[in-house]
Protein backbone atom coordinates (compact mmCIF):
# COMPACT_ATOMS: atom_id res chain seq x y z
CA UNK A 1 0.00 0.00 0.00
CA UNK A 2 2.42 2.81 1.15
CA UNK A 3 4.70 1.95 -2.01
CA UNK A 4 1.78 2.30 -4.69
CA UNK A 5 1.22 5.23 -2.67
CA UNK A 6 4.79 6.77 -2.92
CA UNK A 7 4.58 5.98 -6.45
CA UNK A 8 1.18 8.07 -6.64
CA UNK A 9 3.07 10.84 -5.12
CA UNK A 10 6.11 10.47 -7.15
CA UNK A 11 4.00 10.57 -10.18
CA UNK A 12 1.71 13.42 -9.56
CA UNK A 13 4.87 15.51 -8.56
CA UNK A 14 5.97 15.08 -11.80
CA UNK A 15 3.47 15.00 -13.85
CA UNK A 16 3.01 18.52 -12.13
CA UNK A 17 6.55 19.82 -12.64
CA UNK A 18 7.47 20.19 -9.41
CA UNK A 19 10.83 19.09 -9.88
CA UNK A 20 11.16 22.51 -11.52
CA UNK A 21 11.13 24.30 -8.00
CA UNK A 22 14.97 22.95 -7.75
CA UNK A 23 16.92 24.80 -10.96
CA UNK A 24 18.98 21.67 -12.60
CA UNK A 25 22.55 23.22 -11.68
CA UNK A 26 21.23 22.69 -8.02
CA UNK A 27 19.72 19.70 -8.42
CA UNK A 28 21.79 16.83 -6.79
CA UNK A 29 23.75 14.11 -8.83
CA UNK A 30 21.33 11.50 -7.79
CA UNK A 31 18.20 13.67 -8.03
CA UNK A 32 18.87 14.25 -11.59
CA UNK A 33 19.39 10.70 -12.03
CA UNK A 34 16.41 9.51 -10.42
CA UNK A 35 14.39 12.16 -12.53
CA UNK A 36 16.02 10.94 -15.77
CA UNK A 37 15.01 7.09 -15.08
CA UNK A 38 11.50 8.00 -14.64
CA UNK A 39 11.33 9.52 -18.08
CA UNK A 40 7.55 8.38 -18.84
CA UNK A 41 6.20 10.80 -15.99
CA UNK A 42 6.62 13.95 -18.11
CA UNK A 43 5.20 17.49 -17.19
CA UNK A 44 1.90 17.78 -18.33
CA UNK A 45 1.04 21.31 -17.63
CA UNK A 46 3.59 23.35 -18.99
CA UNK A 47 1.17 26.06 -19.76
CA UNK A 48 0.34 26.89 -16.32
CA UNK A 49 2.18 28.74 -13.54
CA UNK A 50 4.19 26.83 -10.84
CA UNK A 51 2.58 28.19 -8.18
CA UNK A 52 -1.48 26.78 -10.29
CA UNK A 53 0.70 23.48 -10.44
CA UNK A 54 1.80 23.13 -7.07
CA UNK A 55 -1.89 24.07 -5.89
CA UNK A 56 -3.46 20.99 -8.25
CA UNK A 57 -0.66 18.85 -7.27
CA UNK A 58 -1.37 19.20 -3.44
CA UNK A 59 -4.87 18.93 -4.45
CA UNK A 60 -4.79 15.55 -5.99
CA UNK A 61 -2.86 14.33 -3.55
CA UNK A 62 -5.41 14.53 -0.60
CA UNK A 63 -6.51 16.76 2.70
CA UNK A 64 -2.65 15.17 4.14
CA UNK A 65 -1.06 17.52 1.62
CA UNK A 66 -3.67 20.07 1.51
CA UNK A 67 -3.38 21.03 4.82
CA UNK A 68 -0.04 21.46 4.48
CA UNK A 69 -0.20 24.07 1.64
CA UNK A 70 -3.03 26.05 3.76
CA UNK A 71 0.29 25.98 6.29
CA UNK A 72 2.65 27.66 3.45
CA UNK A 73 0.29 29.88 2.14
CA UNK A 74 0.14 31.74 5.12
CA UNK A 75 3.83 32.62 5.21
CA UNK A 76 3.94 35.37 2.40
CA UNK A 77 7.31 36.31 4.02
CA UNK A 78 8.78 33.22 2.69
CA UNK A 79 6.88 32.21 -0.71
CA UNK A 80 6.76 34.31 -3.87
CA UNK A 81 3.34 36.47 -3.26
CA UNK A 82 2.34 34.53 -6.74
CA UNK A 83 2.68 31.19 -5.11
CA UNK A 84 1.24 32.55 -2.01
CA UNK A 85 -1.83 33.75 -3.33
CA UNK A 86 -2.29 29.99 -4.98
CA UNK A 87 -1.90 28.30 -2.24
CA UNK A 88 -4.22 30.37 -0.06
CA UNK A 89 -7.07 28.46 -2.25
CA UNK A 90 -6.67 25.83 -0.53
CA UNK A 91 -7.89 27.08 2.54
CA UNK A 92 -11.63 27.41 0.92
CA UNK A 93 -12.23 26.87 -2.48
CA UNK A 94 -11.04 23.45 -3.15
CA UNK A 95 -12.36 21.42 -5.94
CA UNK A 96 -15.87 19.76 -4.79
CA UNK A 97 -17.37 16.93 -5.28
CA UNK A 98 -20.80 16.77 -6.47
CA UNK A 99 -24.14 18.52 -4.63
CA UNK A 100 -26.08 15.92 -5.45
CA UNK A 101 -23.62 13.54 -3.45
CA UNK A 102 -23.44 15.74 -0.61
CA UNK A 103 -27.48 15.95 -0.06
CA UNK A 104 -27.49 12.33 -0.41
CA UNK A 105 -24.97 11.84 2.27
CA UNK A 106 -26.59 14.50 4.54
CA UNK A 107 -30.06 12.15 3.78
CA UNK A 108 -28.33 8.83 4.46
CA UNK A 109 -26.77 10.64 7.90
CA UNK A 110 -29.93 12.37 9.38
CA UNK A 111 -32.17 9.35 8.21
CA UNK A 112 -34.44 11.33 6.18
CA UNK A 113 -35.90 10.87 2.39
CA UNK A 114 -35.46 14.12 1.43
CA UNK A 115 -33.66 16.73 2.81
CA UNK A 116 -36.70 19.03 2.69
CA UNK A 117 -38.06 17.07 5.66
CA UNK A 118 -35.53 19.23 7.74
CA UNK A 119 -34.25 22.21 5.92
CA UNK A 120 -35.57 24.94 3.00
CA UNK A 121 -33.75 26.38 0.68
CA UNK A 122 -30.52 23.67 0.43
CA UNK A 123 -28.21 24.80 -2.43
CA UNK A 124 -26.46 21.86 -3.98
CA UNK A 125 -23.93 24.07 -4.76
CA UNK A 126 -21.38 23.93 -2.06
CA UNK A 127 -20.39 27.62 -0.10
CA UNK A 128 -17.24 26.89 -0.19
CA UNK A 129 -14.94 23.20 0.12
CA UNK A 130 -11.55 22.84 1.86
CA UNK A 131 -9.49 19.68 2.82
CA UNK A 132 -12.00 17.57 4.65
CA UNK A 133 -15.05 19.02 3.95
CA UNK A 134 -17.47 20.69 1.93
CA UNK A 135 -20.38 23.13 3.15
CA UNK A 136 -23.99 23.85 1.47
CA UNK A 137 -26.10 26.71 2.90
CA UNK A 138 -30.32 25.86 4.04
CA UNK A 139 -32.65 27.04 6.28
CA UNK A 140 -33.30 24.52 9.45
CA UNK A 141 -36.93 24.40 9.93
CA UNK A 142 -37.25 24.31 13.91
CA UNK A 143 -39.65 24.84 16.60
CA UNK A 144 -41.47 27.05 13.86
CA UNK A 145 -38.23 29.31 13.26
CA UNK A 146 -36.41 29.39 10.12
CA UNK A 147 -32.41 29.40 10.95
CA UNK A 148 -29.90 30.12 8.60
CA UNK A 149 -27.03 27.21 8.74
CA UNK A 150 -24.73 25.86 6.50
CA UNK A 151 -24.40 21.41 6.59
CA UNK A 152 -20.80 21.11 6.37
CA UNK A 153 -20.07 17.16 4.77
CA UNK A 154 -16.67 14.96 5.14
CA UNK A 155 -16.07 14.28 1.75
CA UNK A 156 -16.60 10.61 0.51
CA UNK A 157 -13.76 7.88 0.70
CA UNK A 158 -10.63 10.36 1.92
CA UNK A 159 -10.19 8.05 5.15
CA UNK A 160 -8.34 5.31 2.95
CA UNK A 161 -6.33 8.16 1.00
CA UNK A 162 -5.56 9.61 4.75
CA UNK A 163 -4.75 6.16 6.22
CA UNK A 164 -2.41 5.29 3.04
CA UNK A 165 -0.21 9.19 3.82
CA UNK A 166 -0.33 8.13 7.49
CA UNK A 167 1.19 4.58 6.69
CA UNK A 168 3.80 6.02 3.90
CA UNK A 169 4.74 9.27 6.66
CA UNK A 170 5.29 6.54 10.01
CA UNK A 171 7.45 4.14 7.39
CA UNK A 172 9.76 7.87 6.94
CA UNK A 173 9.67 8.34 10.64
CA UNK A 174 11.06 5.15 11.23
CA UNK A 175 13.46 5.56 8.84
CA UNK A 176 14.93 8.68 9.88
CA UNK A 177 14.60 7.77 13.61
CA UNK A 178 16.84 5.12 13.10
CA UNK A 179 19.21 5.91 10.20
CA UNK A 180 19.83 9.58 10.47
CA UNK A 181 21.67 10.89 13.43
CA UNK A 182 19.28 14.13 14.16
CA UNK A 183 16.47 11.01 14.07
CA UNK A 184 16.61 10.56 18.15
CA UNK A 185 16.95 14.33 18.64
CA UNK A 186 13.78 14.97 16.51
CA UNK A 187 11.31 12.13 18.01
CA UNK A 188 9.53 11.69 14.15
CA UNK A 189 8.00 8.50 15.52
CA UNK A 190 6.17 10.19 18.39
CA UNK A 191 4.84 13.32 16.13
CA UNK A 192 3.48 11.77 13.21
CA UNK A 193 1.87 9.34 15.81
CA UNK A 194 0.15 12.59 17.57
CA UNK A 195 -0.20 14.08 13.96
CA UNK A 196 -2.37 10.60 13.08
CA UNK A 197 -4.60 11.13 16.04
CA UNK A 198 -5.62 14.89 15.59
CA UNK A 199 -6.06 14.16 11.97
CA UNK A 200 -8.10 11.30 12.23
CA UNK A 201 -10.37 12.94 15.40
CA UNK A 202 -10.88 15.98 12.74
CA UNK A 203 -12.88 13.14 10.37
CA UNK A 204 -15.13 12.80 13.09
CA UNK A 205 -17.54 15.64 13.14
CA UNK A 206 -19.49 14.91 15.96
CA UNK A 207 -15.74 15.64 17.74
CA UNK A 208 -16.20 18.92 16.56
CA UNK A 209 -19.28 19.70 17.46
CA UNK A 210 -18.26 18.94 21.13
CA UNK A 211 -15.19 21.15 20.84
CA UNK A 212 -16.93 23.79 19.14
CA UNK A 213 -19.35 24.11 21.98
CA UNK A 214 -16.53 23.90 24.77
CA UNK A 215 -14.59 26.78 23.04
CA UNK A 216 -18.45 28.31 22.39
CA UNK A 217 -18.72 28.27 26.29
CA UNK A 218 -15.42 29.39 27.03
CA UNK A 219 -15.76 32.70 24.91
CA UNK A 220 -19.46 33.38 25.78
CA UNK A 221 -20.12 37.31 26.47
CA UNK A 222 -16.61 37.41 25.16
CA UNK A 223 -15.79 40.96 23.06
CA UNK A 224 -12.76 38.89 21.14
CA UNK A 225 -13.97 36.28 19.95
CA UNK A 226 -17.37 34.47 18.81
CA UNK A 227 -18.36 30.74 18.03
CA UNK A 228 -20.96 30.04 15.80
CA UNK A 229 -23.47 27.92 17.68
CA UNK A 230 -23.67 24.35 16.79
CA UNK A 231 -27.07 22.15 16.38
CA UNK A 232 -26.05 18.98 17.35
CA UNK A 233 -29.56 17.24 17.11
CA UNK A 234 -29.14 16.99 13.47
CA UNK A 235 -24.76 16.35 13.64
CA UNK A 236 -23.67 12.91 12.90
CA UNK A 237 -20.22 11.54 12.70
CA UNK A 238 -20.07 12.89 8.67
CA UNK A 239 -22.43 15.64 8.84
CA UNK A 240 -22.27 18.78 10.99
CA UNK A 241 -25.04 21.70 11.11
CA UNK A 242 -23.99 25.28 12.34
CA UNK A 243 -25.19 28.14 12.74
CA UNK A 244 -24.35 30.53 9.42
CA UNK A 245 -21.68 33.59 9.92
CA UNK A 246 -21.40 36.25 7.62
CA UNK A 247 -18.34 37.67 8.52
CA UNK A 248 -15.48 39.23 6.49
CA UNK A 249 -12.57 36.71 5.89
CA UNK A 250 -9.47 37.84 8.21
CA UNK A 251 -7.68 37.45 5.06
CA UNK A 252 -9.61 39.88 3.08
CA UNK A 253 -7.47 43.23 4.43
CA UNK A 254 -9.34 45.50 1.57
CA UNK A 255 -12.67 44.83 2.98
CA UNK A 256 -11.48 45.05 6.44
CA UNK A 257 -10.24 48.71 5.58
CA UNK A 258 -12.83 49.41 3.51
CA UNK A 259 -15.18 49.38 6.37
CA UNK A 260 -12.84 51.14 8.96
CA UNK A 261 -12.08 47.81 11.36
CA UNK A 262 -9.82 48.98 14.19
CA UNK A 263 -6.54 46.85 12.71
CA UNK A 264 -4.34 47.83 15.90
CA UNK A 265 -7.11 46.09 17.95
CA UNK A 266 -7.85 43.53 16.10
CA UNK A 267 -3.92 42.42 16.05
CA UNK A 268 -4.27 42.24 19.97
CA UNK A 269 -7.36 40.53 20.22
CA UNK A 270 -5.55 38.08 17.95
CA UNK A 271 -3.10 37.48 20.64
CA UNK A 272 -5.19 38.17 23.27
CA UNK A 273 -7.49 35.31 22.18
CA UNK A 274 -4.51 32.59 21.57
CA UNK A 275 -3.13 33.29 24.83
CA UNK A 276 -6.70 32.47 26.70
CA UNK A 277 -7.12 29.79 25.30
CA UNK A 278 -3.65 28.62 26.22
CA UNK A 279 -3.30 29.44 29.59
CA UNK A 280 -6.39 30.06 31.03
CA UNK A 281 -8.45 27.38 29.42
CA UNK A 282 -6.07 24.94 28.14
CA UNK A 283 -8.35 24.44 25.17
CA UNK A 284 -7.30 25.82 22.16
CA UNK A 285 -8.08 26.03 18.19
CA UNK A 286 -4.87 24.47 16.59
CA UNK A 287 -5.73 24.76 12.93
CA UNK A 288 -6.16 28.71 12.78
CA UNK A 289 -5.43 29.39 8.99
CA UNK A 290 -7.23 32.25 7.67
CA UNK A 291 -9.71 30.24 5.89
CA UNK A 292 -11.12 29.27 9.37
CA UNK A 293 -11.79 32.96 10.72
CA UNK A 294 -13.41 35.43 9.85
CA UNK A 295 -13.93 38.91 11.59
CA UNK A 296 -17.88 40.75 12.16
CA UNK A 297 -19.14 42.72 10.30
CA UNK A 298 -20.57 44.88 13.39
CA UNK A 299 -18.90 47.03 15.66
CA UNK A 300 -15.79 47.88 13.36
CA UNK A 301 -13.94 49.82 15.36
CA UNK A 302 -14.59 47.30 18.42
CA UNK A 303 -14.07 44.07 16.03
CA UNK A 304 -14.77 40.40 16.86
CA UNK A 305 -13.03 37.21 15.50
CA UNK A 306 -15.32 34.64 14.10
CA UNK A 307 -13.81 31.31 14.75
CA UNK A 308 -14.72 28.35 12.53
CA UNK A 309 -13.91 24.63 12.14
CA UNK A 310 -12.90 23.49 15.98
CA UNK A 311 -12.01 20.14 14.13
CA UNK A 312 -8.57 20.10 15.81
CA UNK A 313 -7.94 21.54 19.39
CA UNK A 314 -5.07 21.25 21.28
CA UNK A 315 -4.66 20.97 24.82
CA UNK A 316 -1.77 21.22 27.38
CA UNK A 317 -0.52 19.54 30.91
CA UNK A 318 -0.46 21.56 33.71
CA UNK A 319 3.18 21.42 33.98
CA UNK A 320 3.88 22.26 30.28
CA UNK A 321 1.78 25.30 30.64
CA UNK A 322 3.51 26.32 33.98
CA UNK A 323 6.79 25.95 31.88
CA UNK A 324 5.79 27.78 28.93
CA UNK A 325 4.62 30.64 30.57
CA UNK A 326 7.15 31.09 32.83
CA UNK A 327 9.50 30.68 29.65
CA UNK A 328 7.84 33.87 28.36
CA UNK A 329 7.96 36.23 31.11
CA UNK A 330 11.46 35.04 31.75
CA UNK A 331 11.83 36.31 27.56
CA UNK A 332 10.24 39.35 28.34
CA UNK A 333 11.99 40.51 31.28
CA UNK A 334 15.50 39.73 29.05
CA UNK A 335 16.12 36.88 31.53
CA UNK A 336 17.96 34.63 29.38
CA UNK A 337 19.73 32.50 32.20
CA UNK A 338 16.30 31.76 33.89
CA UNK A 339 14.71 30.98 30.22
CA UNK A 340 18.22 28.80 30.28
CA UNK A 341 17.55 27.52 33.71
CA UNK A 342 13.98 26.51 32.85
CA UNK A 343 14.48 24.35 29.58
CA UNK A 344 16.93 22.25 31.89
CA UNK A 345 14.35 21.49 34.76
CA UNK A 346 11.63 21.16 32.21
CA UNK A 347 13.91 18.46 30.68
CA UNK A 348 13.36 20.18 27.07
CA UNK A 349 17.06 19.61 27.16
CA UNK A 350 19.18 17.22 28.66
CA UNK A 351 20.07 17.65 31.84
CA UNK A 352 23.75 17.80 31.66
CA UNK A 353 24.09 21.06 29.55
CA UNK A 354 25.63 24.04 30.49
CA UNK A 355 23.55 26.38 30.91
CA UNK A 356 25.68 29.16 30.60
CA UNK A 357 26.30 28.43 27.39
CA UNK A 358 22.92 27.55 26.50
CA UNK A 359 21.76 31.25 27.79
CA UNK A 360 24.16 32.76 25.48
CA UNK A 361 23.08 31.13 22.63
CA UNK A 362 19.32 31.98 23.63
CA UNK A 363 21.11 35.50 24.12
CA UNK A 364 22.26 36.09 20.56
CA UNK A 365 18.17 34.90 19.05
CA UNK A 366 16.48 36.24 21.12
CA UNK A 367 18.38 39.79 21.91
CA UNK A 368 17.92 41.18 18.23
CA UNK A 369 14.24 40.88 17.79
CA UNK A 370 13.38 42.09 21.14
CA UNK A 371 11.06 45.17 21.51
CA UNK A 372 10.64 45.12 17.53
CA UNK A 373 7.58 45.47 15.52
CA UNK A 374 6.92 41.78 13.58
CA UNK A 375 7.46 44.08 10.25
CA UNK A 376 11.39 44.72 11.94
CA UNK A 377 11.46 40.76 12.51
CA UNK A 378 12.78 38.36 10.05
CA UNK A 379 10.54 35.53 10.56
CA UNK A 380 12.97 33.33 8.42
CA UNK A 381 15.95 34.38 10.14
CA UNK A 382 14.88 33.73 13.47
CA UNK A 383 13.33 30.42 12.67
CA UNK A 384 16.91 29.20 11.06
CA UNK A 385 18.48 30.42 14.36
CA UNK A 386 16.47 28.89 16.23
CA UNK A 387 16.61 25.54 14.37
CA UNK A 388 20.41 26.08 14.83
CA UNK A 389 20.23 26.53 18.44
CA UNK A 390 17.79 23.19 19.16
CA UNK A 391 20.17 21.28 16.95
CA UNK A 392 23.71 22.61 19.02
CA UNK A 393 21.84 21.97 22.29
CA UNK A 394 20.87 18.84 21.53
CA UNK A 395 16.86 19.93 22.17
CA UNK A 396 14.37 17.10 21.46
CA UNK A 397 11.39 17.64 19.59
CA UNK A 398 8.19 17.74 22.12
CA UNK A 399 5.04 16.20 20.12
CA UNK A 400 2.87 17.59 22.78
CA UNK A 401 4.34 20.75 21.97
CA UNK A 402 4.31 20.76 18.20
CA UNK A 403 0.09 21.71 17.41
CA UNK A 404 0.64 24.89 19.71
CA UNK A 405 4.30 25.73 17.85
CA UNK A 406 1.86 25.31 14.87
CA UNK A 407 -0.50 27.39 15.91
CA UNK A 408 1.82 30.35 17.12
CA UNK A 409 3.10 30.41 13.61
CA UNK A 410 -0.27 30.83 12.42
CA UNK A 411 -1.06 33.52 15.17
CA UNK A 412 2.46 35.27 14.09
CA UNK A 413 1.30 35.05 10.82
CA UNK A 414 -2.10 36.88 11.06
CA UNK A 415 -0.63 39.66 12.88
CA UNK A 416 2.01 40.36 10.72
CA UNK A 417 -0.29 40.35 7.73
CA UNK A 418 -3.21 42.72 9.83
CA UNK A 419 -1.19 44.77 11.96
CA UNK A 420 2.62 44.87 11.15
CA UNK A 421 3.67 47.52 13.58
CA UNK A 422 2.80 44.48 16.29
CA UNK A 423 4.68 44.61 18.71
CA UNK A 424 3.81 40.97 19.65
CA UNK A 425 5.73 40.92 23.09
CA UNK A 426 4.19 43.79 24.18
CA UNK A 427 0.91 42.54 24.15
CA UNK A 428 1.39 39.25 25.47
CA UNK A 429 3.59 40.48 28.67
CA UNK A 430 0.61 41.70 30.88
CA UNK A 431 -1.72 39.27 29.77
CA UNK A 432 1.24 36.39 30.94
CA UNK A 433 2.07 38.01 33.96
CA UNK A 434 -1.71 38.34 35.47
CA UNK A 435 -2.26 34.38 34.36
CA UNK A 436 0.94 33.56 36.44
CA UNK A 437 -0.35 36.12 39.09
CA UNK A 438 -3.71 34.40 39.19
CA UNK A 439 -2.08 30.87 39.33
CA UNK A 440 0.13 31.21 42.69
CA UNK A 441 -1.67 34.64 44.84
CA UNK A 442 -4.01 34.60 47.32
CA UNK A 443 -7.29 34.52 44.99
CA UNK A 444 -5.64 31.10 43.80
CA UNK A 445 -5.15 29.11 47.01
CA UNK A 446 -9.27 30.48 47.86
CA UNK A 447 -10.33 29.39 44.08
CA UNK A 448 -8.29 25.84 45.36
CA UNK A 449 -10.00 25.65 48.43
CA UNK A 450 -13.56 26.41 46.73
CA UNK A 451 -13.29 23.87 44.44
CA UNK A 452 -12.32 21.57 47.04
CA UNK A 453 -15.43 22.62 49.25
CA UNK A 454 -17.73 19.37 47.80
CA UNK A 455 -15.05 17.10 49.07
CA UNK A 456 -14.92 18.51 52.57
CA UNK A 457 -18.42 19.13 53.25
CA UNK A 458 -18.39 15.21 52.82
CA UNK A 459 -15.85 14.51 54.27
CA UNK A 460 -16.49 16.85 57.48
CA UNK A 461 -19.21 14.58 59.67
CA UNK A 462 -16.51 12.40 59.81
CA UNK A 463 -14.03 14.85 61.76
CA UNK A 464 -15.86 15.10 65.25
CA UNK A 465 -15.63 11.03 65.77
CA UNK A 466 -12.13 11.00 63.95
CA UNK A 467 -11.30 14.22 66.93
CA UNK A 468 -13.06 11.64 69.79
CA UNK A 469 -10.98 8.30 68.84
CA UNK A 470 -8.26 10.29 68.73
CA UNK A 471 -8.37 11.74 72.19
CA UNK A 472 -9.78 8.80 73.48
CA UNK A 473 -6.60 6.56 71.85
CA UNK A 474 -4.81 5.43 75.51
CA UNK A 475 -0.75 5.66 75.58
CA UNK A 476 1.69 3.65 73.51
CA UNK A 477 3.77 2.99 76.13
CA UNK A 478 4.34 4.73 79.62
CA UNK A 479 7.43 7.04 78.53
CA UNK A 480 5.08 7.99 75.70
CA UNK A 481 1.91 10.47 76.17
CA UNK A 482 -0.38 10.17 73.18
CA UNK A 483 -0.44 13.90 73.44
CA UNK A 484 2.87 14.97 71.61
CA UNK A 485 2.17 12.57 68.41
CA UNK A 486 -1.43 13.51 68.26
CA UNK A 487 -1.27 16.99 68.74
CA UNK A 488 0.10 18.01 65.33
CA UNK A 489 -2.82 15.52 63.75
CA UNK A 490 -5.03 17.07 65.77
CA UNK A 491 -4.84 20.34 65.62
CA UNK A 492 -4.31 20.65 61.82
CA UNK A 493 -7.12 18.12 61.54
CA UNK A 494 -9.38 20.69 63.79
CA UNK A 495 -8.17 24.05 62.25
CA UNK A 496 -8.98 22.83 58.73
CA UNK A 497 -12.50 22.01 59.98
CA UNK A 498 -12.90 25.82 61.16
CA UNK A 499 -11.43 26.76 58.05
CA UNK A 500 -13.79 24.97 55.61
CA UNK A 501 -16.34 25.47 57.50
CA UNK A 502 -16.56 28.98 57.55
CA UNK A 503 -15.93 29.00 53.79
CA UNK A 504 -18.53 26.96 53.31
CA UNK A 505 -20.86 29.27 55.45
CA UNK A 506 -19.17 32.50 53.03
CA UNK A 507 -19.69 30.75 50.25
CA UNK A 508 -23.19 29.54 50.59
CA UNK A 509 -24.87 32.17 52.00
CA UNK A 510 -23.86 31.57 55.83
CA UNK A 511 -26.38 28.69 55.97
CA UNK A 512 -26.94 27.05 59.52
CA UNK A 513 -25.56 23.63 58.08
CA UNK A 514 -22.19 24.86 56.99
CA UNK A 515 -22.25 27.88 60.24
CA UNK A 516 -22.32 25.23 62.67
CA UNK A 517 -19.33 23.18 61.16
CA UNK A 518 -17.25 26.32 61.63
CA UNK A 519 -18.74 26.43 64.82
CA UNK A 520 -17.91 23.10 66.14
CA UNK A 521 -14.17 23.26 64.19
CA UNK A 522 -13.45 26.42 65.90
CA UNK A 523 -14.82 24.51 69.54
CA UNK A 524 -12.86 21.04 69.22
CA UNK A 525 -9.99 22.98 68.20
CA UNK A 526 -9.70 24.82 71.40
CA UNK A 527 -11.54 21.47 73.13
CA UNK A 528 -7.87 20.07 71.72
CA UNK A 529 -5.64 22.44 72.49
CA UNK A 530 -6.35 22.59 76.16
CA UNK A 531 -6.12 19.07 76.08
CA UNK A 532 -3.06 18.83 74.21
CA UNK A 533 -1.29 21.05 76.85
CA UNK A 534 -2.15 19.67 79.70
N1 LIG B 1 -20.66 28.52 9.84
C1 LIG B 1 -20.23 28.90 8.64
N2 LIG B 1 -20.74 29.99 8.03
C2 LIG B 1 -20.29 30.38 6.81
N3 LIG B 1 -19.32 29.75 6.12
C3 LIG B 1 -18.76 28.66 6.67
C4 LIG B 1 -19.18 28.17 7.95
N4 LIG B 1 -18.45 27.06 8.23
C5 LIG B 1 -17.62 26.87 7.18
N5 LIG B 1 -17.79 27.82 6.24
C6 LIG B 1 -17.03 27.95 4.97
O1 LIG B 1 -16.62 26.66 4.55
C7 LIG B 1 -15.20 26.57 4.45
C8 LIG B 1 -14.75 25.17 4.80
O2 LIG B 1 -15.20 24.83 6.09
P1 LIG B 1 -14.27 24.09 7.12
O3 LIG B 1 -13.07 24.95 7.33
O4 LIG B 1 -15.05 23.78 8.32
O5 LIG B 1 -13.89 22.79 6.29
P2 LIG B 1 -12.63 21.82 6.43
O6 LIG B 1 -12.59 20.92 5.25
O7 LIG B 1 -12.65 21.19 7.77
O8 LIG B 1 -11.46 22.88 6.34
P3 LIG B 1 -9.92 22.71 6.70
O9 LIG B 1 -9.23 22.45 5.41
O10 LIG B 1 -9.61 24.05 7.29
O11 LIG B 1 -9.79 21.59 7.69
C9 LIG B 1 -14.69 27.68 5.37
O12 LIG B 1 -13.41 28.13 5.01
C10 LIG B 1 -15.75 28.74 5.19
O13 LIG B 1 -15.50 29.51 4.03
Amino acid sequence: MSASRLYQITKTFLQYGLDEFVPDNKKPFLAKCARGSAFWLTNRHTEKSLGLRLRLALQTLGPVWIKFGQMLSTRRDLLPDDIARELAFLQDKVEPFPGDAAKMLIEQALGIDDVSELFDHFNTTPLASASIAQVHTATLKQDGQALDVVIKVIRPNIEAQILADLALMEQFARYLASWFSEGKRLRPVEVVKEYRKTLLDELDLMREAANALQLRRNFTKSEALYIPEVYSDYSRKNVLVMERIYGIPVSDTDALLEQGTNMKLLAERGVEVFFTQVFRDSFFHADMHPGNIFVSRENPHNPQYIGIDCGIVGTLNREDKRYLAENFIAFFNRDYRQVAQLHVDSGWVPHDTNVEEFEFAIRTVCEPIFNKPLAEISFGHVLVNLFNTARRFNMEVQPQLVLLQKTLLYVEGLGRQLYPQLDLWKTAKPFLENWVQEQVGPLAVIKKLYANLPFWAEKMPELPDLVYQNLKRPPASANMTTITPVKPILLGLLAMTGVMGSLLSYFQGANLLAGSFGLAGMVSFWVAWRKSSH
